[in-house]
């Protein structure tokens, strides 16, 4: 079980309301989803790397834990360098993937090339959460998976030292992570790999680009030339530096700040050429009526006073989805989200839960089976249940600058991948930034 869920006592919070437009400069920590492929490669690399930047945070020390229990050497003295010196796998080892994906999928691959036995459990909501497409492509290629519950955790990978590798079929549409976990680990299989996913289509496509990418800068070769086809070479990994940028998705409820207070909000450290999906984001807040620029000052979120409604397939960017709810309650006409039916499997069922708390706030909201209307209508304070989604928390955060008294019940969750965001925002909105 995850011990930061089991140990912390969830903390209410009263979302502060904002009183004036909200004028930040911010540094954010790094971005999970670079931070936690940066360890994963690291860890499979011939040589030491460095992480500059890394986001400290409950997913990437899971991660980081996950990794060490398996031999690798992770040191974390230093928060704004963490040295990875790669050691070979063995078990016994447990890892304990909390609520992240990231941790659920990514390492199972990794225990496969491990000499011995890798057991996996999670919080209990990481039990539902899905993974049975990747047990199953991870057996195909001869890795031994006992699944010993009723769900897919705990599991426990017999690994044998190596994984031949060769071509797998793969429904990815629950997650971009069943296939980045695969091909993370697929130059270090004997024949490298093939992925094919066959289904309805793999949300997160920048996701996937920038597992492609960190593959490529750490020496692999991959061909995605053919879409859904993913094709890695077996090779070394080199050991390298990596530079780990600001979380773009941690960075939206505070642009979203700038939104709905007509203020401004720049994030410090962004650079020229991300690997995070920044012109996706530039064109949904621009069309929610905000102004997007990059400078050397940084990534700055003009509002303009008003916030438009927005209709727009985000199955790119997903992850969005709870902070743009919060931004449509406060529009000036409604909005329509599609495209995001997988988030129902993301740390709660986003859909139903957005749905849920929000109306109980007497919002307008429609749930469908890949989606959520919203006809935007003046909301009343409330408690707003999280439901351990950090994301969640955001959201009523966003929504709590302009509705008066939200409380939320457990802003603890935000450790998942910020636990500076109480801190941070309450500063932002009361100017001690
Ligand atoms: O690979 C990653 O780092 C991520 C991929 C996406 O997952 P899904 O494809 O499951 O949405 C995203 O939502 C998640 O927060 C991070
Ligand atoms: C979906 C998310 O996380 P995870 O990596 O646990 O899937 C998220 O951070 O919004």
């Amino acid at each position: 079980m995850g011990n930061l869920t089991a140990t912390r006592p969830p903390q209410p919070w009263s979302a502060p309301t904002a009183s004036d437009p909200v004028a930040a400069t911010l540094r954010l920590p790094g971005s999970k989803s670079l931070t936690a492929r940066a360890l994963v490669l690291s860890a499979l690399a011939a040589g030491p790397s460095t992480l500059a930047g890394p986001l400290r945070a409950r997913d990437t020390e899971l991660m980081a834990a996950g990794l060490r229990a398996m031999g690798t050497y992770v040191s974390m003295s230093d928060d704004e360098r963490w040295l990875v010196r790669p050691h070979p796998l063995s078990g016994p080892a447990h890892v304990d993937v909390g609520l992240a994906g990231t941790v659920m999928r990514f390492v199972p691959p990794v225990a496969g090339l491990a000499d011995g036995q890798v057991t996996f459990d999670g919080d209990p909501h990481a039990r539902t959460r899905p993974l049975g497409p990747l047990i199953e492509a991870l057996r195909s290629l001869g890795v031994r998976i006992d699944v010993t519950g009723t769900g897919s955790l705990p599991l426990t990978v017999q690994g044998s030292g190596g994984v031949t590798g060769g071509e797998v079929v793969i429904d990815a549409s629950a997650s971009s992570q069943l296939v980045s976990g695969l091909l993370l680990a697929a130059p270090r299989f004997d024949s490298g790999l093939v992925v094919r996913h066959v289904g309805p289509p793999v949300p997160s496509a920048p996701h996937l680009r920038m597992t492609v990418q960190m593959l490529r800068a750490a020496g692999a070769a991959v061909d995605d030339t053919t879409p859904d086809v993913w094709t890695v070479e077996p090779g070394p990994l080199t050991g390298r530096g990596w530079e780990i940028e600001p979380d773009l998705s941690g960075a939206v409820p505070f642009f979203a700040a700038a939104l709905v207070t007509g203020g401004e909000v720049t994030l410090q450290g962004w650079p020229h050429n991300s690997a995070q999906p920044i012109e996706q984001l530039r064109s949904l807040l621009h069309q929610m009526g905000g102004e997007v620029s990059l400078s050397t000052n940084g990534l700055t979120v003009r509002g303009t006073g008003v916030v438009h409604g927005l209709t727009a397939d985000l199955s790119d960017v997903s992850e969005l989805t709870p902070v743009l709810t919060a931004l449509a309650m406060l529009a000036d006409s409604p909005s329509v989200f599609t495209g995001v039916g997988h988030i129902r499997g993301h740390e709660t069922d986003r859909l139903a839960a957005l749905a849920q708390e929000f109306a109980a706030l007497g919002a307008d909201i429609t749930e469908a089976p890949d989606g959520l209307s919203i006809r935007p209508r003046p909301l009343r304070g409330g408690t707003f249940r999280t439901y351990h989604d950090h994301r969640m928390a955001h959201a009523a955060a966003v929504a709590g600058l302009a509705v008066p008294g939200i409380e939320v019940d457990d802003v603890g969750c935000t450790s998942k991948t910020m636990p500076e965001f109480p801190a941070l925002w309450s500063a932002m909105v009361t100017g001690k930034n």
